[in-house]
């Protein structure tokens, strides 16, 4: 449930009965923070203030909702029979949730239904802290559980176990042999430098005894390095393939809701964070807790007393980095976010780069992107200052057991309880105790990014398909007869944008559909595509619904020419293959041929393989689409789509094209879209919609004879072309 204030069961049990949804607002109407729930049951809206239910209007009384913007804030309004009421004020933050509230309502109030929140998501709070959650994630970061995506990070690593675990033995004898050194230390300087023995013979054996720790430690660190990077690498390629492959079968819904260059920062950014993690701050963590672990036991052995003076200052140490490694969260998500922000906005520019170069903007993208750099940094500086307090704090607070040492050991050496060589060898260990210490006291920073980085990566890993096969959906073999039963769609489902679509296309047949701007053609392809599921109704291909057939195999049966045609970095040939992989030399050179397309390509120096860059920059719109509609021919598909694929091209060409797209829609189930009519003239039938719904059907002929919406259209566009004197 999505529309649910945090209290949304407490005002339930106070009203007995259920809530459809709840939401709080923050403002009393002086302006001043206040706290208090608006909350919609079946029959009523019911006003809370500090957990009272001051107001319960029945919703039947209620005429219209609606969400007015004012200075800095919101208001919600219900119009009754005589006057129109504010209800209650909000921050302007939460404008867009009352928004959703206030046409989720009005969609209750036109069709009885309230749209289920689970089918849609137009609000999102955090059941637990009730926070707004921002709309392209799925999961609110302030009660994200940071040590779960951590430990699945582990778990993905255990698939290296061996390597892994061998990394982590290498370095625990690692450490272990740099204990055994230290102690070694002591012996030599008690039994042979401090002893007065003389024993030149006993100190030359010890020392070349000594020489086989360096050398074991060459090997082991190199055993160790080895395997660590093996396993990081095949973490971060495990990671970026699942990641990957996730984002690419996702929905369209879910591709459009974030920008793109913030899917190629979880892709590339995250996923190295992560596996710096994997190769060395995860094992490391371990091995330095378990090395502070031998070196304290060593020392408690050696001496108790002494080991405790400097114990002390270390759990102080540690109470205070937790304290701040709580409070290091919040700001390293606002670093996370606006590191991202930039890596969009930079993505984006580069991408448009045409459009800038042609309004003579790069001084203002320069600034924007200054802009958002400039706030990374700040946030950086921000993120990082409680590291600035924390780390000299703790070291301090930490390294105040040496001194207690010096003093109590120094009086234990000097009042003989103590030799000077333990003495020494304690200094030692507390130079070893204090080098993983040192470094686990860095590690709340390393630890807050990685589980920041690792919870991006997996809410896209766990987010919640909308478009899914059916359990039981099968691969088909279609023919091409399309159905549209009581269709209803909205990409918000209280905002419908096609109610009620009815109608039956035979094999083969081609079909215009028209109709003013925005009024859904577009959408209605995207339906037959399933790149979106429809609300309400059916869509039937050769009598089956399409949800019952498999994506792969629906789309891999249907073919697209839309009027920008995405052309791929690389050459001709990688792109007109791109259809379909396997075909050959004369199957793409007849697909060519049909297009028009053979004879411009044989004009280039390389032909077939002359490479056509980044979105086939060095091709003109008119070959673009050509290889486009070259691409369509190969695919041979069942069904086709033309989405003003003629729009944008000059007279002459699009005559080259019409006579391409002849060529590739007989016998062809074919829907087009048009807004020069008369390129649809010889469809065999016309769906006119306006308002959402279809208003007219039937041939050019008959819907000319009806007069009405394809005639007034059609009239208003001759009245354009003659002007501009085009055809019409
Ligand atoms: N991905 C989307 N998310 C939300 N709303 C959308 C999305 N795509 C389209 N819309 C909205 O749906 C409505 C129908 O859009 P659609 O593109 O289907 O219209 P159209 O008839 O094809 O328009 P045009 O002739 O201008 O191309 C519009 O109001 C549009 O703003």
């Amino acid at each position: 449930m999505h529309l649910m204030s945090p209290s949304h069961q407490k005002m339930e049990q106070i009203l007995g009965q259920t809530l459809q949804y709840s939401l709080d607002y923050n403002l009393n109407v002086h302006g001043m923070p206040t706290s208090g729930s608006v909350a919609i049951s079946d029959e009523e809206l019911i006003l809370f203030r500090d957990e009272i239910a001051v107001k319960r209007i029945p919703l039947q009384n209620i005429n219209e909702f609606k969400v007015v913007q004012m200075v800095g804030s919101g208001a919600l309004q219900i119009v009754l029979k005589e006057k129109t009421e504010q209800l209650c004020i909000f921050t302007q933050d939460l404008l867009p949730v009352f928004a959703d509230l206030a046409k989720m309502l009005e969609y209750h109030r036109e069709t009885g239904v309230f749209p289920a929140p689970d089918d849609e998501e137009p609000v999102k709070t955090c059941p637990k802290c009730g926070l707004v959650i921002p709309e392209q994630t799925n999961i609110c970061f302030h009660c994200a559980p940071k040590g779960k995506y951590l430990w699945r990070i582990v778990k993905l690593s255990l698939r290296y176990k061996a390597t892994l675990l061998t990394a982590l033995v290498a370095t625990l004898i690692i450490q272990l042999l740099w204990v055994v050194f230290t102690y070694m230390k002591g012996l030599v300087v008690d039994n042979y430098v401090t002893s007065g023995s003389q024993d030149f013979t006993g100190l030359l054996l010890m020392m070349g005894g000594y020489l086989i720790i360096p050398l074991l430690l060459f090997g082991l660190e190199y055993i160790n390095e080895r395997c660590s990077s093996y396993t990081a690498a095949q973490v971060g390629r495990d990671l970026r393939g699942i990641l990957f492959e996730r984002i690419q079968n996702q929905s369209m819904k879910n591709a459009l809701k974030r920008p793109t260059g913030e899917q190629i920062k979880r892709i590339a950014n995250d996923t190295e964070k992560v596996q710096d993690f994997v190769s060395y701050h995860g094992k490391e963590a371990v091995v330095r807790v378990f090395s502070v672990s031998v070196i304290l036991a060593v020392m408690f052995w050696m001496n108790w007393k002494l080991t405790c003076w400097i114990v002390l200052p270390i759990i102080a140490g540690f109470f205070f980095s937790r304290f701040i490694f709580k409070r290091m969260n919040h700001p390293f998500r606002i670093n996370w976010k606006l590191f991202s922000k930039m890596e969009s906005v930079l993505y984006d520019i580069l991408s448009g780069i045409m459009a800038v170069k042609v309004f003579g903007s790069e001084k203002r993208e320069i600034k924007h992107y200054s802009g958002c750099s400039e706030k990374f940094a700040h946030s950086m500086y921000v993120a990082n200052f409680y590291w600035f307090v924390m780390f000299p704090v703790s070291t301090f607070v930490v390294t105040l057991g040496e001194y207690f040492y010096l003093y109590f050991g120094g009086n234990d050496v000097l009042s003989g309880v103590l030799s000077f060589g333990k003495m020494v060898t304690f200094l030692s260990c507390i130079g070893l105790l204090y080098a993983p210490l040192n470094w686990l006291m860095q590690l709340p920073r390393q630890l807050a990014q990685t589980a920041i980085s690792a919870g991006k990566i997996f809410e896209i890993i766990d987010e919640k398909e909308d478009v899914l096969d059916r359990g039981n959906a099968i691969d088909k073999e279609i023919e091409g007869n399309v159905a549209f039963e009581h269709v209803h769609f909205g990409y918000k489902v209280y905002n419908p944008v096609l109610k009620d679509i009815n109608f039956s296309v035979k094999k083969g047949e081609m079909i215009g559909i028209v109709g003013p701007s925005g009024v859904g053609k577009s959408t209605m392809i995207n339906l037959i595509m399933r790149l979106y599921d429809v609300s309400n109704g059916q869509i039937l291909i050769d009598g089956t619904d399409i949800r019952d057939i498999s994506q792969h195999s629906l789309r891999s049966q249907i073919g697209v020419v839309l009027q920008e045609t995405y052309l791929f970095d690389g050459t001709v040939w990688d792109n007109l293959i791109y259809a379909k992989p396997d075909a050959t030399m004369e199957e793409v050179v007849q697909a060519a041929k049909i297009a028009n397309a053979h004879d411009f390509i044989c004009k280039m120096p390389d032909g077939y393989q002359e490479y056509i860059g980044s979105r086939g920059y060095k091709l003109s719109g008119g070959e673009k689409q050509r290889i486009a509609i070259a691409r369509a021919i190969l695919r041979d598909p069942k069904i086709l789509i033309l989405d003003e694929a003629t729009a944008s091209l000059d007279t002459e060409t699009e005559k080259m094209i019409q006579e391409a797209l002849k060529n590739l829609t007989r016998d062809r189930t074919t829907f087009a879209i048009a807004h020069r009519l008369s390129t649809l003239r010889n469809a065999d039938r016309l769906i006119v919609l306006d308002g959402g719904r279809i208003v007219e059907m039937g041939t050019h002929e008959e819907l000319l004879r009806h007069k009405s919406v394809y005639y007034n259209l059609v009239m208003a566009q001759r009245q354009t072309s003659k002007l501009s004197k085009e055809p019409a």
